[in-house]
């Protein structure tokens, strides 16, 4: 690339809480001429026609049919994560932009996400922590119950990548595995993991100690657990979601918790996110949240980036692009 002039790639920002991780920077100054939102809206004139493409990270910059008229020139956009839900596919396509996620690496993390919320709410992780360490609360291990593992019945609601692989950790404790998937798996691909079908989510619903969401969300699967689907589950089973936030009905879910329909619930997304800082969900023992963590490790995030930067050099280069999405 020597004496060639670098791509220009729009970024939210660089180093903030949303934007580039200060750590990817210098990787990625090597490949691209980076441009922030900020940058780009002081000096839009002479910037729109340069940016061919957009390094989306945890959704951010968010595009619309503003931005994407202001950029005549944009190819390709990468966009981090497996979820592709932040995009509108269609609308990109018109503007003949090619666009790409990262689903591969992101599995491993989110299915131990998924494992960990399980463990944690079961065993009370952080209602445990807050009583070790806080001089305020009272001290009462002796008291103190939580649910086992071992032996109870987790439902899977989509057995993708993500989920099969929640089933072979589950699997690992020694846990009944049911799943609800739009398609059933293999038959060897179920016996490896002793996982049984559910046709009917309602079945999976009524069995489970834990309900584990990691579907991906589309119009389908849109506050696909409702009240109704609530009112089925077991008064002693948990919730978990690593999916989307939208894929349940957060006011019934509140509800459910407040009247002990379900016993718990343990939330890596939500919607909005954050929640507001008074919304009851912050205020439940009984619920746990983290901030959309699934695939927050260094490793993990650093082949995300390499994988967006590969992506946008192939779509620059008109080559295919690797992990391209298609609408
Ligand atoms: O979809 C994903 O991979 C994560 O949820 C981040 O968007």
């Amino acid at each position: 690339m020597e004496g060639q002039e670098l791509p220009y790639v729009l970024v939210d920002t660089i180093g903030g809480r949303i934007g580039v991780y200060e750590d990817h920077v210098g990787f990625l100054n090597k490949c691209f001429h980076l441009i922030t939102m900020k940058e780009y809206l002081e000096n839009k004139t002479f910037l729109s026609k340069k940016i061919t493409a957009i390094y989306m990270w945890y959704h951010k910059p968010h595009i619309n049919e503003e931005l994407l008229q202001s950029l005549p020139n944009l190819k390709v956009v990468a966009s981090s994560g497996v979820g592709i839900d932040h995009l509108d596919l269609k609308l990109l396509s018109s503007y003949g932009v090619k666009v790409s996620n990262t689903p591969s690496v992101v599995s491993i993390d989110t299915a131990d996400m998924g494992m960990a919320l399980l463990l944690a709410s079961s065993r009370r992780l952080v209602e445990g922590h807050e009583m070790a360490v806080s001089p305020e609360t009272e001290y009462f291990p002796a008291d103190w119950l939580g649910v086992e593992v071992s032996g109870a019945t987790l439902g899977i609601v989509g057995m993708g990548v993500i989920g099969y692989k929640v089933a072979e950790r589950a699997k690992a404790f020694e846990m009944k595995i049911l799943y609800h998937n739009r398609n059933q798996r293999k038959k060897e691909e179920e016996s490896a993991v002793g996982a049984v079908y559910c046709k009917k989510i309602d079945n999976l619903l009524q069995q489970s100690d834990f309900v584990l969401l990691a579907v991906n969300l589309t119009p389908q699967t849109h506050k696909l657990i409702g009240k109704r689907e609530l009112e089925l589950m077991k008064p002693t089973a948990t919730l978990i979601n690593i999916s989307r936030g939208l894929v349940v009905d957060q006011d019934a879910l509140v509800e459910a918790l407040q009247n002990k329909v379900i016993k718990a619930a343990a939330l890596d997304v939500t919607y909005p996110e954050p929640l507001p800082r008074d919304h009851p969900l912050l205020k439940m023992k009984n619920v746990i949240i983290t901030p959309h963590i699934g695939s927050a490790t260094k490793k993990t995030r650093w082949v995300m980036m390499e994988e967006m930067v590969e992506s946008i050099q192939a779509g620059l280069a008109g080559l295919p692009v690797p992990r391209e999405v298609l609408p």
